[in-house]
Protein backbone atom coordinates (compact mmCIF):
# COMPACT_ATOMS: atom_id res chain seq x y z
CA UNK A 1 0.00 0.00 0.00
CA UNK A 2 1.55 3.29 -0.38
CA UNK A 3 2.41 5.69 2.76
CA UNK A 4 0.01 8.52 3.21
CA UNK A 5 1.17 12.28 2.98
CA UNK A 6 -0.77 13.57 6.26
CA UNK A 7 -2.17 11.41 9.24
CA UNK A 8 -4.18 13.01 11.43
CA UNK A 9 -4.92 10.60 14.65
CA UNK A 10 -5.59 10.41 17.95
CA UNK A 11 -8.79 12.84 17.95
CA UNK A 12 -10.52 12.83 20.92
CA UNK A 13 -13.61 13.04 18.72
CA UNK A 14 -13.77 12.47 14.42
CA UNK A 15 -16.83 14.30 13.03
CA UNK A 16 -17.04 12.30 9.41
CA UNK A 17 -20.63 13.47 8.65
CA UNK A 18 -20.97 10.16 7.19
CA UNK A 19 -23.89 9.00 4.81
CA UNK A 20 -25.45 12.52 4.24
CA UNK A 21 -23.47 13.11 0.95
CA UNK A 22 -26.47 12.20 -1.56
CA UNK A 23 -29.12 14.02 0.00
CA UNK A 24 -29.05 16.96 2.93
CA UNK A 25 -29.48 15.71 6.58
CA UNK A 26 -33.25 16.56 7.48
CA UNK A 27 -35.21 15.81 10.55
CA UNK A 28 -33.37 13.49 12.66
CA UNK A 29 -30.60 12.99 10.38
CA UNK A 30 -28.98 16.19 11.60
CA UNK A 31 -27.93 15.30 14.86
CA UNK A 32 -26.30 12.25 13.27
CA UNK A 33 -22.75 13.06 12.73
CA UNK A 34 -20.71 9.80 12.31
CA UNK A 35 -18.61 9.87 15.17
CA UNK A 36 -15.47 8.38 16.05
CA UNK A 37 -13.82 8.23 19.14
CA UNK A 38 -9.95 8.56 19.19
CA UNK A 39 -10.25 8.72 15.56
CA UNK A 40 -7.86 8.87 12.51
CA UNK A 41 -8.13 10.27 8.94
CA UNK A 42 -5.34 9.64 6.46
CA UNK A 43 -4.59 11.50 2.91
CA UNK A 44 -2.82 10.58 0.26
CA UNK A 45 -2.52 13.32 -3.06
CA UNK A 46 -5.35 15.94 -1.94
CA UNK A 47 -8.07 13.53 -0.98
CA UNK A 48 -9.35 11.08 1.93
CA UNK A 49 -8.14 7.92 1.32
CA UNK A 50 -9.23 6.09 4.84
CA UNK A 51 -11.43 7.25 8.33
CA UNK A 52 -11.46 5.04 11.15
CA UNK A 53 -10.38 4.34 14.93
CA UNK A 54 -6.77 5.30 15.08
CA UNK A 55 -6.05 1.98 16.65
CA UNK A 56 -7.22 0.81 12.69
CA UNK A 57 -5.45 3.04 10.87
CA UNK A 58 -2.33 2.98 12.11
CA UNK A 59 -2.18 -1.11 12.18
CA UNK A 60 -3.10 -0.82 8.85
CA UNK A 61 0.63 0.69 8.01
CA UNK A 62 -0.07 3.93 6.12
CA UNK A 63 2.10 5.90 8.46
CA UNK A 64 5.65 5.89 5.93
CA UNK A 65 9.19 7.89 6.53
CA UNK A 66 7.77 10.78 5.35
CA UNK A 67 4.36 10.66 5.89
CA UNK A 68 3.40 13.81 8.09
CA UNK A 69 1.12 13.33 11.17
CA UNK A 70 -0.81 15.14 13.28
CA UNK A 71 -1.63 14.22 17.07
CA UNK A 72 -4.84 15.44 17.49
CA UNK A 73 -5.14 14.06 21.39
CA UNK A 74 -7.49 16.89 23.00
CA UNK A 75 -9.16 17.80 20.25
CA UNK A 76 -11.74 17.50 18.10
CA UNK A 77 -11.50 16.83 14.02
CA UNK A 78 -14.38 17.86 11.70
CA UNK A 79 -14.54 18.40 7.73
CA UNK A 80 -13.74 22.10 6.73
CA UNK A 81 -16.96 24.05 7.27
CA UNK A 82 -18.85 25.29 3.98
CA UNK A 83 -20.07 28.90 4.05
CA UNK A 84 -23.55 28.66 1.37
CA UNK A 85 -23.78 32.37 1.54
CA UNK A 86 -21.80 35.51 1.44
CA UNK A 87 -21.59 38.70 0.00
CA UNK A 88 -17.64 38.77 0.43
CA UNK A 89 -16.52 40.46 -2.70
CA UNK A 90 -16.77 44.17 -2.32
CA UNK A 91 -14.80 47.22 -1.45
CA UNK A 92 -15.28 49.78 1.48
CA UNK A 93 -17.22 49.28 4.69
CA UNK A 94 -20.08 50.61 6.65
CA UNK A 95 -19.36 51.00 10.17
CA UNK A 96 -21.62 54.06 10.12
CA UNK A 97 -24.48 52.00 9.96
CA UNK A 98 -23.83 51.14 12.93
CA UNK A 99 -24.69 54.76 14.96
CA UNK A 100 -27.04 54.87 12.57
CA UNK A 101 -28.86 51.56 13.99
CA UNK A 102 -28.12 52.52 17.55
CA UNK A 103 -30.35 55.61 16.63
CA UNK A 104 -33.58 53.34 15.45
CA UNK A 105 -33.08 53.53 11.28
CA UNK A 106 -34.58 50.21 9.95
CA UNK A 107 -31.71 48.53 7.42
CA UNK A 108 -34.72 48.83 4.63
CA UNK A 109 -34.69 53.03 5.25
CA UNK A 110 -30.89 53.17 5.04
CA UNK A 111 -31.05 51.45 1.98
CA UNK A 112 -34.31 53.88 0.61
CA UNK A 113 -32.15 56.47 1.51
CA UNK A 114 -29.50 55.69 -1.03
CA UNK A 115 -27.33 54.02 1.43
CA UNK A 116 -26.39 50.36 2.52
CA UNK A 117 -25.80 48.22 -0.47
CA UNK A 118 -25.97 51.49 -2.60
CA UNK A 119 -23.03 52.81 -0.55
CA UNK A 120 -21.23 49.34 -1.23
CA UNK A 121 -22.17 49.78 -4.87
CA UNK A 122 -20.44 53.01 -5.26
CA UNK A 123 -17.22 52.29 -2.87
CA UNK A 124 -16.91 48.73 -5.01
CA UNK A 125 -17.51 50.60 -8.59
CA UNK A 126 -14.90 53.08 -7.69
CA UNK A 127 -12.02 50.69 -6.83
CA UNK A 128 -9.67 48.86 -8.67
CA UNK A 129 -9.62 45.42 -9.60
CA UNK A 130 -6.49 45.04 -7.46
CA UNK A 131 -8.38 47.28 -4.72
CA UNK A 132 -11.25 45.15 -4.67
CA UNK A 133 -9.49 41.72 -5.16
CA UNK A 134 -7.00 42.67 -2.08
CA UNK A 135 -9.56 43.88 0.36
CA UNK A 136 -11.67 40.71 -0.94
CA UNK A 137 -8.35 38.47 -0.36
CA UNK A 138 -8.10 39.53 3.31
CA UNK A 139 -11.55 38.40 4.36
CA UNK A 140 -11.01 35.07 2.17
CA UNK A 141 -7.67 34.93 4.29
CA UNK A 142 -10.06 35.90 8.02
CA UNK A 143 -12.97 32.76 6.83
CA UNK A 144 -10.55 30.64 6.29
CA UNK A 145 -8.59 30.53 9.21
CA UNK A 146 -11.92 30.66 11.51
CA UNK A 147 -12.17 27.03 9.05
CA UNK A 148 -14.21 27.70 6.13
CA UNK A 149 -12.29 25.80 2.90
CA UNK A 150 -15.55 26.79 0.79
CA UNK A 151 -17.78 29.52 0.39
CA UNK A 152 -20.31 30.70 -1.43
CA UNK A 153 -19.71 34.02 -2.98
CA UNK A 154 -22.28 36.64 -4.48
CA UNK A 155 -22.08 39.54 -7.08
CA UNK A 156 -24.25 41.97 -6.97
CA UNK A 157 -22.43 45.25 -5.75
CA UNK A 158 -21.72 46.42 -9.64
CA UNK A 159 -25.65 46.44 -10.73
CA UNK A 160 -24.67 46.98 -14.60
CA UNK A 161 -24.26 44.90 -16.83
CA UNK A 162 -20.25 45.84 -16.84
CA UNK A 163 -19.86 45.77 -13.20
CA UNK A 164 -21.25 42.41 -12.35
CA UNK A 165 -19.66 40.40 -14.95
CA UNK A 166 -16.24 42.32 -13.34
CA UNK A 167 -17.36 41.20 -9.82
CA UNK A 168 -17.75 37.35 -11.18
CA UNK A 169 -14.67 37.46 -13.11
CA UNK A 170 -12.75 38.82 -10.12
CA UNK A 171 -14.63 36.01 -8.03
CA UNK A 172 -12.85 33.41 -10.71
CA UNK A 173 -9.67 34.82 -10.25
CA UNK A 174 -9.78 34.79 -6.57
CA UNK A 175 -10.89 30.89 -6.83
CA UNK A 176 -7.58 30.48 -8.35
CA UNK A 177 -5.08 32.86 -6.58
CA UNK A 178 -6.27 31.74 -3.12
CA UNK A 179 -7.07 28.37 -0.69
CA UNK A 180 -10.61 28.53 -0.36
CA UNK A 181 -13.20 27.11 -2.95
CA UNK A 182 -15.40 30.03 -3.98
CA UNK A 183 -18.62 29.31 -5.52
CA UNK A 184 -19.90 31.68 -7.43
CA UNK A 185 -23.43 33.32 -7.69
CA UNK A 186 -25.10 36.11 -9.99
CA UNK A 187 -26.90 38.27 -7.52
CA UNK A 188 -27.67 41.80 -9.69
CA UNK A 189 -31.00 41.75 -8.23
CA UNK A 190 -29.65 42.76 -4.83
CA UNK A 191 -31.56 46.21 -5.02
CA UNK A 192 -32.54 48.78 -7.71
CA UNK A 193 -30.00 51.48 -8.84
CA UNK A 194 -31.30 54.75 -8.63
CA UNK A 195 -32.66 56.01 -12.41
CA UNK A 196 -34.56 52.81 -12.78
CA UNK A 197 -38.51 51.56 -11.59
CA UNK A 198 -38.02 48.17 -10.19
CA UNK A 199 -40.06 46.72 -13.31
CA UNK A 200 -37.31 48.90 -15.79
CA UNK A 201 -34.25 46.79 -13.48
CA UNK A 202 -35.77 43.36 -13.90
CA UNK A 203 -36.47 44.28 -17.03
CA UNK A 204 -32.80 45.01 -17.61
CA UNK A 205 -31.63 42.31 -15.56
CA UNK A 206 -33.90 39.21 -17.34
CA UNK A 207 -32.68 41.00 -20.62
CA UNK A 208 -29.39 41.87 -20.36
CA UNK A 209 -27.37 40.62 -17.45
CA UNK A 210 -28.43 36.86 -17.27
CA UNK A 211 -27.88 36.05 -21.03
CA UNK A 212 -24.38 37.27 -20.47
CA UNK A 213 -23.31 35.69 -17.13
CA UNK A 214 -25.07 32.76 -18.73
CA UNK A 215 -22.73 32.84 -22.29
CA UNK A 216 -19.90 33.19 -19.99
CA UNK A 217 -20.40 30.71 -17.87
CA UNK A 218 -19.42 33.22 -15.26
CA UNK A 219 -21.92 31.80 -12.40
CA UNK A 220 -23.28 28.64 -11.11
CA UNK A 221 -26.30 29.91 -9.12
CA UNK A 222 -28.34 33.16 -9.63
CA UNK A 223 -30.06 34.64 -6.49
CA UNK A 224 -32.79 37.68 -5.63
CA UNK A 225 -32.93 39.88 -2.88
CA UNK A 226 -37.38 38.99 -2.75
CA UNK A 227 -38.49 41.60 -0.20
CA UNK A 228 -41.57 44.23 -0.48
CA UNK A 229 -39.36 47.60 -1.61
CA UNK A 230 -36.88 45.74 -2.86
CA UNK A 231 -38.06 42.98 -5.84
CA UNK A 232 -41.26 41.86 -5.45
CA UNK A 233 -42.43 38.28 -5.55
CA UNK A 234 -43.51 39.08 -9.30
CA UNK A 235 -39.79 40.62 -9.97
CA UNK A 236 -38.51 37.78 -8.47
CA UNK A 237 -40.20 35.18 -10.18
CA UNK A 238 -39.19 36.81 -13.82
CA UNK A 239 -35.63 36.60 -12.65
CA UNK A 240 -35.51 33.39 -11.27
CA UNK A 241 -37.25 32.01 -14.00
CA UNK A 242 -35.22 33.73 -16.94
CA UNK A 243 -32.16 32.05 -14.93
CA UNK A 244 -33.54 28.93 -14.60
CA UNK A 245 -34.10 28.74 -18.17
CA UNK A 246 -30.60 29.65 -18.47
CA UNK A 247 -29.44 26.63 -16.57
CA UNK A 248 -28.60 28.40 -13.45
CA UNK A 249 -29.17 26.66 -10.66
CA UNK A 250 -31.26 29.02 -8.17
CA UNK A 251 -31.22 30.67 -4.71
CA UNK A 252 -33.61 33.03 -3.00
CA UNK A 253 -33.32 35.79 -0.51
CA UNK A 254 -36.76 35.11 0.92
CA UNK A 255 -38.89 36.27 3.87
CA UNK A 256 -36.74 38.08 5.58
CA UNK A 257 -37.50 41.09 6.65
CA UNK A 258 -42.09 40.78 5.64
CA UNK A 259 -43.63 37.42 5.02
CA UNK A 260 -44.76 38.04 1.40
CA UNK A 261 -44.30 33.99 -0.45
CA UNK A 262 -40.29 34.22 -1.06
CA UNK A 263 -40.35 30.45 0.81
CA UNK A 264 -43.32 29.92 -1.31
CA UNK A 265 -41.82 30.78 -4.51
CA UNK A 266 -38.21 29.33 -3.72
CA UNK A 267 -40.11 25.68 -3.83
CA UNK A 268 -42.16 26.55 -6.77
CA UNK A 269 -39.19 27.17 -8.99
CA UNK A 270 -37.38 24.39 -7.73
CA UNK A 271 -34.28 26.43 -5.63
CA UNK A 272 -31.47 24.82 -4.09
CA UNK A 273 -31.81 26.91 -1.47
CA UNK A 274 -33.91 29.99 0.40
CA UNK A 275 -32.12 32.10 2.50
CA UNK A 276 -33.17 34.63 5.91
CA UNK A 277 -36.07 32.74 6.39
CA UNK A 278 -37.08 35.25 9.58
CA UNK A 279 -40.85 35.78 8.24
CA UNK A 280 -41.62 32.62 6.23
CA UNK A 281 -45.04 31.38 6.64
CA UNK A 282 -46.09 27.82 8.13
CA UNK A 283 -47.33 27.24 4.39
CA UNK A 284 -44.03 28.28 3.15
CA UNK A 285 -41.91 26.13 5.21
CA UNK A 286 -44.45 22.91 4.98
CA UNK A 287 -43.55 23.79 0.76
CA UNK A 288 -39.77 24.26 1.43
CA UNK A 289 -40.22 21.15 3.07
CA UNK A 290 -42.12 18.92 0.26
CA UNK A 291 -39.66 20.35 -2.45
CA UNK A 292 -36.57 19.65 -0.48
CA UNK A 293 -35.05 23.25 -0.89
CA UNK A 294 -32.36 23.74 2.10
CA UNK A 295 -32.91 26.51 4.41
CA UNK A 296 -29.48 28.56 4.95
CA UNK A 297 -30.11 30.96 7.63
CA UNK A 298 -28.10 33.12 8.94
CA UNK A 299 -28.11 34.23 12.70
CA UNK A 300 -25.50 36.64 12.35
CA UNK A 301 -27.48 39.13 10.11
CA UNK A 302 -30.32 38.51 13.22
CA UNK A 303 -27.39 39.10 15.77
CA UNK A 304 -26.43 42.15 13.78
CA UNK A 305 -29.75 44.03 12.68
CA UNK A 306 -30.04 43.71 16.80
CA UNK A 307 -34.19 43.14 16.37
CA UNK A 308 -34.32 40.14 18.75
CA UNK A 309 -35.69 38.31 16.25
CA UNK A 310 -34.34 34.76 14.44
CA UNK A 311 -35.35 32.38 11.85
CA UNK A 312 -37.97 30.07 13.49
CA UNK A 313 -35.55 26.67 12.70
CA UNK A 314 -36.51 24.17 15.08
CA UNK A 315 -40.26 24.56 13.15
CA UNK A 316 -38.15 23.99 10.02
CA UNK A 317 -35.92 20.50 11.00
CA UNK A 318 -39.39 19.34 12.31
CA UNK A 319 -41.23 20.11 9.15
CA UNK A 320 -38.78 18.30 7.65
CA UNK A 321 -36.70 21.08 5.94
CA UNK A 322 -32.97 20.58 5.53
CA UNK A 323 -30.90 23.18 7.67
CA UNK A 324 -27.78 25.02 6.64
CA UNK A 325 -26.05 27.82 8.20
CA UNK A 326 -24.12 30.57 6.78
CA UNK A 327 -22.07 33.92 7.74
CA UNK A 328 -23.61 36.12 5.10
CA UNK A 329 -20.43 38.06 5.88
CA UNK A 330 -21.43 41.35 4.26
CA UNK A 331 -20.36 45.11 5.23
CA UNK A 332 -23.86 45.97 6.07
CA UNK A 333 -25.94 43.58 7.69
CA UNK A 334 -23.47 41.13 8.93
CA UNK A 335 -19.61 42.01 8.98
CA UNK A 336 -18.60 38.76 10.51
CA UNK A 337 -16.25 35.65 8.57
CA UNK A 338 -16.50 33.80 11.46
CA UNK A 339 -18.54 30.57 11.05
CA UNK A 340 -17.32 29.52 14.88
CA UNK A 341 -19.75 32.50 15.88
CA UNK A 342 -22.11 31.44 13.60
CA UNK A 343 -22.36 27.83 15.42
CA UNK A 344 -22.56 29.49 18.36
CA UNK A 345 -25.69 31.46 17.64
CA UNK A 346 -26.95 28.38 15.57
CA UNK A 347 -27.13 26.76 19.29
CA UNK A 348 -28.48 29.84 21.37
CA UNK A 349 -30.64 31.10 19.19
CA UNK A 350 -31.99 29.07 16.58
CA UNK A 351 -31.82 26.22 19.47
CA UNK A 352 -29.91 24.03 17.22
CA UNK A 353 -27.60 21.27 19.40
CA UNK A 354 -24.17 21.36 18.57
CA UNK A 355 -24.53 18.31 16.67
CA UNK A 356 -27.20 19.48 14.07
CA UNK A 357 -25.04 23.08 14.03
CA UNK A 358 -21.80 21.27 12.84
CA UNK A 359 -24.52 19.08 10.30
CA UNK A 360 -25.87 22.45 9.08
CA UNK A 361 -21.84 24.40 8.74
CA UNK A 362 -20.53 21.13 7.14
CA UNK A 363 -22.43 18.71 4.72
CA UNK A 364 -26.08 20.69 4.91
CA UNK A 365 -24.12 23.27 3.67
CA UNK A 366 -22.26 22.03 1.10
CA UNK A 367 -25.42 20.46 -0.47
CA UNK A 368 -26.22 24.43 -0.48
CA UNK A 369 -23.80 25.53 -2.73
CA UNK A 370 -23.77 22.01 -4.98
CA UNK A 371 -20.39 20.96 -3.98
CA UNK A 372 -21.50 17.21 -1.68
CA UNK A 373 -19.95 15.40 -3.76
CA UNK A 374 -16.59 16.90 -2.90
CA UNK A 375 -16.78 18.75 0.63
CA UNK A 376 -18.69 18.65 3.48
CA UNK A 377 -17.69 15.36 5.35
CA UNK A 378 -14.65 13.38 5.84
CA UNK A 379 -15.57 9.98 3.73
CA UNK A 380 -13.02 8.12 1.29
CA UNK A 381 -12.96 9.55 -1.60
CA UNK A 382 -13.72 13.46 -0.83
CA UNK A 383 -11.39 16.48 -0.71
CA UNK A 384 -9.25 16.35 2.24
CA UNK A 385 -10.91 19.61 3.96
CA UNK A 386 -10.54 18.83 7.35
CA UNK A 387 -10.45 21.35 10.58
CA UNK A 388 -8.60 20.26 13.80
CA UNK A 389 -10.51 21.92 16.53
CA UNK A 390 -8.55 23.25 19.91
CA UNK A 391 -11.80 22.34 21.68
CA UNK A 392 -12.11 19.09 23.81
CA UNK A 393 -15.44 18.30 23.19
CA UNK A 394 -18.26 19.06 20.58
CA UNK A 395 -20.55 21.34 23.25
CA UNK A 396 -17.32 23.08 24.04
CA UNK A 397 -17.10 24.72 20.13
CA UNK A 398 -20.26 26.63 20.64
CA UNK A 399 -20.04 27.62 24.33
CA UNK A 400 -16.56 28.79 24.66
CA UNK A 401 -17.51 31.84 21.93
CA UNK A 402 -15.33 35.23 20.58
CA UNK A 403 -12.29 33.60 19.80
CA UNK A 404 -10.75 31.54 17.61
CA UNK A 405 -11.16 27.63 17.83
CA UNK A 406 -9.06 26.57 15.17
CA UNK A 407 -5.84 24.64 15.59
CA UNK A 408 -5.01 23.69 11.84
CA UNK A 409 -6.85 24.10 8.41
CA UNK A 410 -6.12 21.23 5.76
CA UNK A 411 -7.17 22.37 2.49
CA UNK A 412 -6.99 19.83 -0.87
CA UNK A 413 -4.82 17.63 1.77
CA UNK A 414 -2.24 20.88 2.12
CA UNK A 415 -1.85 22.15 6.00
CA UNK A 416 -2.66 25.73 4.60
CA UNK A 417 -3.09 27.28 8.29
CA UNK A 418 -2.12 26.43 11.72
CA UNK A 419 -1.63 28.20 15.02
N1 LIG B 1 -30.47 41.21 2.32
C1 LIG B 1 -29.80 41.51 1.33
N2 LIG B 1 -28.48 41.35 1.13
C2 LIG B 1 -27.51 41.18 2.16
C3 LIG B 1 -27.13 42.49 2.77
C4 LIG B 1 -26.18 43.20 1.92
C5 LIG B 1 -25.77 44.55 2.47
O1 LIG B 1 -26.40 45.10 3.38
O2 LIG B 1 -24.77 45.03 1.92
C6 LIG B 1 -27.96 40.15 3.16
O3 LIG B 1 -28.15 39.00 2.76
O4 LIG B 1 -28.08 40.42 4.35
ZN1 LIG C 1 -27.38 37.77 1.45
Amino acid sequence: MPSADLVIHSADMLVTMRGHSDSPARREGMAEIGLIENGAVVLREGQIVAVGSTEDILAEGWVGPYTVQINAQGKVVTPGFVDPHTHVIYAGSRENELSLKLKGVPYMETLQQGGGIHATVRDTRLASDAEVKAQTRSRLKTMLSHGTTTAEVKSGYGLTVEEELRMLRLIKELNLEQDLDLVPTFMGAHAVPSGYTEDEYTDYVVEDMLPQVASQGLAEFCDVFCEPGVFSVQSSERILSKAKELNLKLKIHADELESAGGAELGAKLEAVSADHLLQASVEGIAALAEQGVIAVLLPANSFNLAKNSYARARAMIEAGVPVAVATDCNPGSSPTESMPFVLTLACLYLHLTPEEALTAATINAAHAVGRAAQAGSLEVGKQGDILVLNVPNLDYLPYHFGNNPVDVVIKNGRIVWRV
